[in-house]
């Protein structure tokens, strides 16, 4: 591996954060720079080297010209130090609630580590996840730009901003009662159970060590924003356009909106998957009619009690939806499953399909058979289900996803929330079986026509905006650019 840049190429380091809704963004990221004749590094775990190899084997497209090329530097991730166990390389290989918190704990000691990898390596600019908020001090250090990622959209990102600045839930006299987002373009109303803890509670009051501990760390990956040279932001500027001016014009965030970068290799991804045994979902799906089938699925981290995943079965049940429903449990042969209403997959057979684990979720979404979406509203899922099409129940549970319900229900207008109504840290917000019922119901049923065609034309406007010229292929050699030019000044100074 190289050990300098070359002389004129623009050098960029990528440090993602190690779970799947951040790592797989930022892989598309590395590769569309890489794309754009930028040098890229990558800097992560074995574990999520090996995945890469794979991924980059299958999906970059031969080439005689080296600067297509991304390099992947690894490093170890402290484990024992951090009392995790040995090997636990991803945020989703956390099984407990304590060993996430370590989990998250252990990514900020790296600020050393990607002080060495700069120190030795010298890239032009750092893009650093959210999550590595020691990044800026480092990249100030090596006097070199760092680019935030947040994973976020435009409008959850001012959202944010502009609760942090103003403080709005401060005025208001019970957790229930809603209040405007002051000078959020929109009337955007929410209440302070919908606020996440990191921005409505006090660290100093919270008598739980983690959960204090989280709260402050969280806080950071908020405060990275303006500590940084400025924001990438996964979206493009068609799905949210008030509030790509706002943050950049009103609230006075440097941004670059370069997605949806999952529609980044599509093609290649699609040719690479192609031949390989259809998973039993795309064969479920095959058999079904257009838009008859619900999606079920809360992305990689969110969290139900068996209570809570017991009542959805009997929700899709009464329902009378078809469905796929992605569920993170193991079956083990002989153990009786809590979770599952007596008899659930007999009387289900054929009609709804129980995914334990890991589904193809952007396959899925994009089969003409899936008319509807159940998301927690992680930001990926989101974009992966406007841009499919697909109207949208909303069913926020932790992180910015309340924010983002608000984008999809009330300025987008392609979803229905589930009713929702409590941030949490871990376990989501119980919401009763009839309310389930009643919200998968209106998405595949008359009222979703409408929604439909929005999502539709949303899907139209995202592959026009990543196509040559369109705006977020735009925005990204504006980037390029702009780098560029700060690189000969620094290498003139
Ligand atoms: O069975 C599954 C489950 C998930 N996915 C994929 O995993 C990703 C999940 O990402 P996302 O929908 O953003 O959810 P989280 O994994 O929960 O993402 C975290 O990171 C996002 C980006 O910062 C935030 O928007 C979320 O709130 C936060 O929880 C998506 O690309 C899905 O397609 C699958 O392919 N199969």
């Amino acid at each position: 591996m190289e050990t300098t840049s070359h002389n004129h190429q623009l050098h960029i380091f990528f440090l993602p954060f190690m779970a799947p809704g951040h790592m797989t963004p930022t892989i598309d990221m590395a590769n569309l720079f890489a794309s754009r004749g930028v040098k890229t590094t990558i800097i992560t775990t074995p574990y999520h080297a090996n995945l890469l190899s794979k991924t980059l084997e299958s999906t970059q497209p031969p080439s005689d010209n080296n600067s297509q090329q991304i390099n992947v530097l690894t490093f170890k991730f402290p484990c024992l130090e951090n009392g995790l166990p040995e090997g636990c390389e991803s945020l989703h290989m956390a099984t407990s609630h304590i060993m996430q918190f370590k989990f998250i704990k252990a990514t900020t000691t790296l600020g050393p580590l990607i002080d060495q990898l700069l120190q030795q390596h010298q890239p032009d600019c750092l893009v650093a996840d959210m999550f590595f908020s020691c990044a800026t001090d480092v990249a100030a250090r090596h006097r070199i730009p760092m680019l935030a990622f947040h994973g976020w959209c435009y409008f959850s990102l001012c959202a944010s901003l502009c609760v942090n600045r103003y403080a709005p839930h401060k005025n208001v006299s019970s957790d229930s009662q809603s209040f405007l987002i002051p000078n959020l373009p929109g009337e955007i109303e929410f209440t302070r159970n919908q606020l996440p803890d990191f921005q409505k509670k006090d660290v100093d009051v919270l008598d739980k060590p983690i959960e204090a501990e989280l709260t402050r760390i969280f806080r950071e990956t908020i405060d990275v924003v303006e500590k940084s040279y400025g924001v990438l932001v996964n979206s493009f500027y068609e799905l949210e356009p008030v509030y790509v001016d706002y943050y950049k014009k009103g609230l006075g965030i440097k941004a670059w909106h370069i997605g949806p970068l999952f529609l980044y290799n599509k093609l290649a991804k699609d040719k690479a998957h192609k031949g390989m045994a259809e998973h039993e979902c795309l064969k479920f799906l095959n058999s079904k009619k257009p838009n008859s089938v619900v999606y079920v699925c809360f992305g990689s981290q969110s969290d139900f009690n068996d209570a809570q995943l017991m009542e959805i079965a009997l929700g899709l049940e009464a329902s009378g939806q078809e469905f796929i429903w992605v569920v993170k449990k193991v079956k083990q042969e002989g153990v009786k499953e809590e979770w599952l209403p007596e008899g659930f997959e007999k009387r289900m057979e054929g009609k709804g399909l129980i995914v334990r684990g890991w589904a193809p979720q952007v396959e899925i979404l994009e089969h003409k058979a899936v008319g509807g979406f159940v998301t927690h509203c992680g930001w990926n899922s989101i974009l992966e289900g406007a841009c499919a099409g697909v109207p949208m129940v909303t069913w926020p549970v932790s992180s910015e996803q309340f924010y983002n319900e608000r984008l999809v229900t009330q300025v987008l207008g392609i979803g229905v929330g589930v009713g929702a109504q409590k941030w949490a840290l871990w376990v989501g917000d119980f919401v009763r079986r009839e309310a389930i019922e009643k919200a998968v119901r209106r998405i595949v049923g008359e009222e979703a026509q409408e929604m439909r065609s929005k999502a539709r034309a949303l899907g139209e406007m995202a592959t026009m905006a990543v196509e040559e010229g369109g705006s977020s292929f735009s925005d990204l050699d504006a980037l390029i650019q702009e780098l560029k030019q700060l690189k000969i000044t620094r290498d003139s100074s």
